[in-house]
């Protein structure tokens, strides 16, 4: 479903400060799984999942989407893409500074009973009338995860989706990407420092130095089955 040929990205290219970040990396995932990619910081890993969900073009390799070579895309094929198939949860939110989280998530989107309901179960019905600069991080968190949930597309990228979450809201949130999945055999591909978050995916992918070093298939656990948190 997603797959990368040697893909390469090189920052500033020909210029001084010209950086390698992508070494030649190849992927082949499934429609359906739940990816996690781990790796220490600066390894590329936020830089990965830009290029495979076409936000950043690669220097040289080929990605594709259920068979559609993404870097043919046109202009309006690019938009149509991004708003249609696939959603975006950035690892600094991306949330528009003059909308409150209720125009955030609802940005593209009609609301929908699932979202209102989620809105009340992460418990952020009392700042959804708040502007982002107005919210904790991981009230902005919650809303930037909601407006990808919203759009209801098959492929969910999440750069770190739980990075500003405490345990119980992290839980929360997993479970819901883990009941997406199996429930719209939605494919999630999703950037985690968290080992715990890795059990509960399908696979995992490890990058160092822009490299992957390593492609394993995982049992995917239930989160309920995970002991230690
Ligand atoms: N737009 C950019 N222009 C130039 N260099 C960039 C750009 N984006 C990222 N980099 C550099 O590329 C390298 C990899 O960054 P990237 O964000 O992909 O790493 P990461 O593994 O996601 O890190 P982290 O875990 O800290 O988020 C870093 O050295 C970073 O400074």
């Amino acid at each position: 479903m997603i797959k990368a040929n040697n893909i390469v990205k090189i920052y500033n290219q020909h210029k001084q400060n010209e950086l390698k970040v992508l070494n030649g990396i190849d992927l082949d995932i499934a429609e359906g799984e739940l990816c996690t990619i781990i790796g220490k910081s600066g390894s590329g890993k936020s830089t990965l999942l830009k290029c495979l969900s076409g936000l950043e073009g690669v220097t040289s390799g080929q990605i594709s989407i259920n068979d559609r070579d993404i870097q043919s895309f046109t202009s309006k094929e690019t938009n149509e893409f991004r708003r249609q198939d696939i959603a975006f949860v950035f690892q600094e939110y991306n949330l528009i500074d003059d909308l409150t989280l209720h125009e955030n998530i609802y940005l593209e989107n009609e609301p929908t009973e699932t979202i209102e309901n989620l809105i009340d179960v992460w418990d952020i019905r009392k700042a959804i009338n708040l502007f982002p600069m107005q919210c904790s991080g991981g009230q902005q968190q919650k809303a930037a995860i909601l407006r990808a949930l919203a759009k209801e597309s098959k492929i969910i990228f999440c750069d770190e989706p739980t990075g500003a979450l405490d345990g119980k809201s992290s839980q929360e949130v997993l479970t819901v990407l883990q009941a997406i999945q199996k429930s719209h055999r939605s494919t999630i591909i999703l950037i985690t420092h968290n080992e715990q978050i890795t059990k509960i995916s399908d696979r995992v992918i490890t990058i160092h130095d822009g490299n992957k070093i390593s492609d394993r298939k995982n049992v995917n656990v239930e989160l309920a089955e995970l002991l230690e948190w």
